[in-house]
């Protein structure tokens, strides 16, 4: 058995004379949940597409387990959910996904699918009458359909409302925990904070990061915050604490992890002074700004 799930090696792919992909290394072993994150154009989808054997590239190169990109055998390990998924307005739910699952030569228990992805009243309407939402859905029923190695999903939340998006992830963790690597091309940074096991960064077409986000948090070397309330006078406390004071009750104080369990010290011996304190780590969105080099968009 292959080791990795998904190797990519060295890869460069120029369109004209730019270099939309420069020198990208990524693994995912099975199992494993991979946000891959970037501004608009930094070669997310691209790579993706590259993965899928869609596109083609100058150099390096892509394995599916062992097999090339675009190949049957890839293609066969490989599922895939756009950001804009389309399927036949004409088709009922239940009728498309038996079509894909015929395609794909699986016996697939296609009802229990479109229950799982929360579609059951739907499944015999017509694909044309279905929200966003629902659309969304039946992709992620045919993300579900066979046992994938691999699980390509870009933007799998657009369109989503907030408990949608829950499922959704409740339904990538059964992918990987099923075997299934899966990269998340995303930018909403919230929810793959909490829900990857790894980050991968891409700017101007380069990684720029690839590590858990603990590990990223460290070498980053971002300060931890510490929020603290004061009782009734918070430009007193942020005079004697050397803090900010950012509201009209709480003043922030900057910190590294070495002298955090310092500050909090300091902190508890002002006593009665302070009523509340809170302490953030940096969060995804300062790594992603710190590593990706320019402001979120
Ligand atoms: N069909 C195309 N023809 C020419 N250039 C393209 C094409 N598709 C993408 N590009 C260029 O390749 C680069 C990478 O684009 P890509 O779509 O991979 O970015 P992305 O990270 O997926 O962005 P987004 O977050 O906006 O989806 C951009 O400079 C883009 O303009």
């Amino acid at each position: 058995m292959m080791d990795k799930a998904l190797t990519i090696s060295n890869v460069n792919k120029d369109r004209g004379k730019i270099r939309v992909l420069s020198d990208i290394n990524l693994s995912l072993s099975p199992g494993e949940r991979v946000a891959l994150l970037g501004h608009n154009g930094a070669g997310k989808s691209t790579l993706i597409k590259s993965i899928l054997g869609l596109t083609t590239f100058q150099s390096g190169e892509i394995l599916i387990g062992a097999a090339k990109p675009g190949s049957a055998r890839a293609r066969a390990a490989t599922t895939f959910l756009p950001e804009a998924v389309s399927f036949h307005p004409a088709l009922t739910g239940r009728e498309q996904l038996t079509l894909f699952a015929r395609l794909a030569g699986e016996k697939a228990d296609v009802a229990g699918l479109l229950d799982r992805v929360g579609l059951p009243e739907a499944m015999d309407r017509r694909i044309g009458t279905y929200s966003k939402g629902m659309r969304q859905r039946l992709g992620l029923a045919q993300v579900l359909l066979g046992k994938p190695e691999v699980a390509l999903l870009d933007e799998p939340t657009s369109g989503l409302d907030p408990i949608s998006r829950q499922d959704l992830y409740a339904i990538i963790d059964e992918l990987a925990a099923q075997g299934t690597a899966v990269l998340i091309a995303s930018h909403a940074l919230t929810e793959v904070e909490a829900r990857t096991d790894r980050i991968a960064i891409l700017r101007k077409g380069a990684k720029v990061a690839d590590d858990t986000l603990s590990n990223l948090a460290d070498q980053a070397g971002l300060p931890i915050k510490l929020r603290i309330r004061a009782a009734e006078n918070p430009d007193a406390l942020a005079a004697q604490t050397g803090g900010t004071r950012i509201n009209g009750a709480s003043v922030e104080l900057l910190c590294s992890p070495a002298t955090k369990m310092q500050a909090l010290r300091q902190v508890t011996a002002l006593g009665d002074a302070v009523v509340d304190v809170d302490v953030t780590p940096p969060r995804l969105e300062d790594l992603y700004r710190h590593y990706s080099g320019e402001a979120v968009q």
